[in-house]
């Protein structure tokens, strides 16, 4: 089995060809529709790079009466936290590029966490960045509902896990909603 980082290199360029070449655009999937209700908090994210673009999932979820949380980091050594962000909101630039609320934000506990991904597998295992931010994050929130979000391209036949990888719960693409 390819090692983690490799898996990481190939797959970024295969994503950022797949977009460049087809400009995907993510559907909210009516499973995802369907476990929505108001006052629920669904973390989402803002994209980097050819990451895909969880926005439609975010905007029907709002549209639900949902609160919008997004990640926010500072260095390896602090958790993640996910901070409250209202649709009119700045966002402030962070490490690596990111966008994130301004770090006074209410930090929320998220029922739904929509997470970035670099590559996924059928058994609905999660290749991240390799900072284990997410992972650690599913440990906090273990009752909240993990939806991974991606290009179809990204799909590896199958991904080395370690045993603190926490797998998701399904995984949305342009094309379908996986689940178990
Ligand atoms: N859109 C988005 N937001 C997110 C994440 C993410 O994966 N995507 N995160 C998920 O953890 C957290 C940020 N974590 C990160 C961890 C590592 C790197 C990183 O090492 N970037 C490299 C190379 C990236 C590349 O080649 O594409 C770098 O910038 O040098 C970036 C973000 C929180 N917010
Ligand atoms: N629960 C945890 N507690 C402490 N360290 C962790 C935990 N989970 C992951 N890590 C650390 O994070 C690092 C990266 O892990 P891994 O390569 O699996 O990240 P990833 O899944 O790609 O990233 P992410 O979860 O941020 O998307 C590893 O060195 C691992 O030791």
């Amino acid at each position: 089995m390819p090692d983690k980082q490799a898996v990481r290199t190939a797959t970024r360029a295969a994503r950022d060809a797949f977009v460049a070449a087809t400009c995907p655009v993510m559907t909210p999937p009516p499973a995802y529709l369907e476990r929505l209700s108001h006052g629920m908090t669904v973390a989402s994210y803002v994209p980097m790079g050819s990451e895909a673009d969880p926005s439609p999932l975010a905007r029907a979820a709002v549209e639900a009466g949902c609160i919008i949380a997004l990640p926010h980091i500072v260095n390896r050594a602090t958790p993640m936290r996910f901070l409250s962000w209202d649709t009119e909101a700045a966002l402030i630039a962070g490490p690596f590029g990111l966008h994130q609320p301004a770090e006074h934000a209410a930090e929320l506990s998220p029922d739904i966490i929509l997470a970035p991904l670099v590559a996924f597998d059928r058994s609905l295992n999660r290749l991240g960045q390799g900072a284990g931010y997410y992972d650690r994050a599913f440990l906090r929130f273990p009752d909240s509902w993990r939806i991974g979000i991606a290009w179809s391209i990204q799909q590896a036949e199958s991904l080395p896990v370690e045993s603190w990888d926490v797998p998701l719960h399904a995984i949305a693409t342009e094309r379908e909603w996986i689940t178990r």
